[in-house]
């Protein structure tokens, strides 16, 4: 992976009160500027790594570093990680909590003492980027869920942070709302910010994401997304499904049959071992009719 670490896992370990170690001794570095997949099965402790990561779980053992700086987990320490690093939690429920969608998304940026003009600017930014300015007086409990995950966004958003993770953020959300929200990532993604997402859906991961980790039993292993998920054992490991593009294109490879049409896929593709394959629904479109004429 390049670029340097905004923020990481040093040696870290985690268990539950009671429960057995979920993460152990484990390096993690989200780099700068990248997006960044997390990928695992049920209970394998992604949850659990996001939240070490911003700060809302303490390693019991190892180190949480911060552009290079152990964070201290006093007010301070904490206020410096906030200020960075945003998670979005996989429920908005357990998020959005003030009357209208406009309070709740001032709320961080009131908390850090902003001039109140400064927190209207933020406020009005999120709003814009999430596409949700009309919602702004709505009471939070009258939208609807994919509105709701949208407004809780926009709350970390208007945090301003240099990270933002999205715990199962296309969970529960309709195929156009999975796109809107990628939309919406791409374009935090090319204003600077740093976005790192938990899913199970291999296929979005492989679309959305420059790097993955995975976990399994063993650790977590990161890498190059389209590295990561060509590898078979990897993903048995961790419960995952091969992605069906790497998958078709593998056993197109294995008959003996041509590859799809030469070239960057329309909508961008991945540079694979079996070559170069479709991610978005219109580059698959057009890889299946491509397959099709030639019989
Ligand atoms: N608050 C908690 N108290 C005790 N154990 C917990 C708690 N939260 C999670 N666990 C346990 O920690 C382990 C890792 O859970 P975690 O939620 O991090 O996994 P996950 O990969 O996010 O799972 P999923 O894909 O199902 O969301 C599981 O065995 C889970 O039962």
């Amino acid at each position: 992976m390049t670029g340097s670490p905004v923020v990481e896992l040093v040696g870290a370990g985690f268990a539950y009160e009671g429960g057995p170690a979920v993460l152990s001794g484990v390096d993690f570095a989200v780099p700068e500027g990248r997006s960044l997949a997390v990928l695992g099965r049920n209970g394998g402790g992604k949850t659990t790594l996001l939240r070490l990561l911003s700060g809302g779980l303490r390693c019991a053992s190892g180190r949480l570093r911060l552009a290079g700086e152990d964070v201290t987990y006093d007010r301070r320490g904490l206020t410096r990680l906030r200020t960075a690093v945003q998670l979005v939690v996989q429920d908005p429920d357990d998020q959005l909590f003030a009357a209208s969608v406009g309070q709740d998304v001032s709320f961080g940026p009131m908390n850090l003492g902003l001039p109140e003009e400064e927190v209207r600017a933020r406020v009005r930014e999120a709003l814009e980027a999430l596409d949700i300015v009309a919602l702004e007086d709505r009471p939070t409990h009258l939208l609807s869920y994919g509105q709701r995950k949208r407004a809780a966004i926009a709350g970390a958003v208007a945090m301003r942070p240099r990270v933002l993770i999205l715990d199962e953020p296309t969970a529960g959300l309709d195929p156009h709302g999975q796109e809107r929200l990628l939309a919406v990532l791409e374009g935090l993604r090319v204003s600077g910010t740093t976005v790192v997402m938990a899913t199970h859906d291999v296929d979005l991961a492989l679309r959305w994401a420059d790097d993955a980790a995975v976990l399994t039993p063993d650790g977590v292993r990161t890498g190059p997304v389209e590295e990561l998920l060509a590898d078979g054992e990897l993903l048995d490991a961790a419960r995952l499904r091969r992605p069906w593009a790497m998958a078709v294109a593998r056993l197109l490879r294995a008959h003996g049959l041509p590859d799809p049409g030469a070239g960057t896929p329309p909508g961008g593709g991945k540079a694979t071992p079996w070559g170069t394959v479709p991610c978005t629904p219109e580059g698959l479109d057009a890889w299946g009719a491509d397959l099709a004429q030639r019989g």
